[in-house]
């Protein structure tokens, strides 16, 4: 199965912003990482503005020739109110708190249901494929069907940090469980948080039916020494192992 490489550009927008101006130009990079391979451009606008702004987004809509993916908390309205206006092809839940250095849980889909099929339902709605953010725990997984979800993305911090660890069995084996559970549940499968150029290859080739991942930290990292066409071909290189 063809596994999409959505590419995260939150961190060409933290380096634009160290210094105030244009430079790197965030809307060159999402241009220029569709031309160069990327199946995706994933933003997370996050309320303080860190690093992709408002603005970006808006902009970034009308030149994406692949899918648009926004990542966010729906508890935030701005946010809500900001993806129903730009429309992007996807919408990614993710339960971080405002002052957050970065992701680090998935949904409790069990105690946010009634929240969640709400707002899922007004994004399906507006015609917006949602995803939502999930730790690998089968009971979340579950819970995660009743919200009317289309996919959930497997949070995969946990898998990096065990592989890195030298633990690769132990890294995937929940994840295995996940995606399988997920498949039989019909909801479609993203991942993404931490993947880089040494773990992504096992992930592929252990996870079935692996829509798309979304890469951004360690490819951007990566694209500093090795090029950011070279880079994005590496990762999408990664991606051709089969389960
Ligand atoms: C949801 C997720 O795991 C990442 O996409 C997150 O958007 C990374 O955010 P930062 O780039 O702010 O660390
Ligand atoms: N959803 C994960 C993402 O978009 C990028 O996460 P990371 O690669 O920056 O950790």
């Amino acid at each position: 199965m063809h596994t999409r490489l959505s590419v995260n550009i939150n961190k060409i927008a933290t380096l634009r912003n160290a210094r105030g101006g244009n430079n790197p130009n965030v809307l060159k990079a999402a241009i220029d990482a569709q031309l160069f391979g990327a199946e995706g451009i994933t933003v997370h606008p996050r309320p303080d503005e860190r690093h992709i702004t408002y603005k970006d987004v808006r902009e970034i809509k009308p030149i994406i020739t692949t899918e648009f993916n926004i990542e966010g908390n729906p508890s935030e309205k701005k946010f809500v109110d900001l993806v129903l206006e730009v429309k992007p092809h996807q919408v990614t839940l993710v339960p971080d708190a405002s002052q957050q250095l970065t992701s680090d849980h998935g949904w409790d889909t069990i105690k946010h249901k009634a929240f969640l099929i709400d707002i899922i339902g007004t994004f399906k709605k507006a015609g917006i494929r949602v995803s939502i953010f999930v730790d690998p725990d089968v009971k979340m997984i579950e819970a995660a069907a009743n919200t009317f979800t289309d996919r959930i993305e497997l949070y995969t911090e946990g898998y990096a940090r065990l592989f890195a660890a030298g633990h690769p069995l132990k890294a995937i084996k929940p994840y295995i469980a996940a995606a399988e559970l997920a498949n039989k549940l019909k909801l479609g499968i993203n991942a993404g948080h931490d993947l880089d150029l040494h773990n992504l290859a096992y992930f592929k080739k252990h996870i079935p039916h692996l829509d798309e991942v979304s890469i951004g930290h360690a490819l951007i990292c990566d694209a500093l020494y090795l090029g950011f066409e070279n880079t994005i071909q590496l990762y999408k290189r990664q991606l051709q192992t089969e389960a």
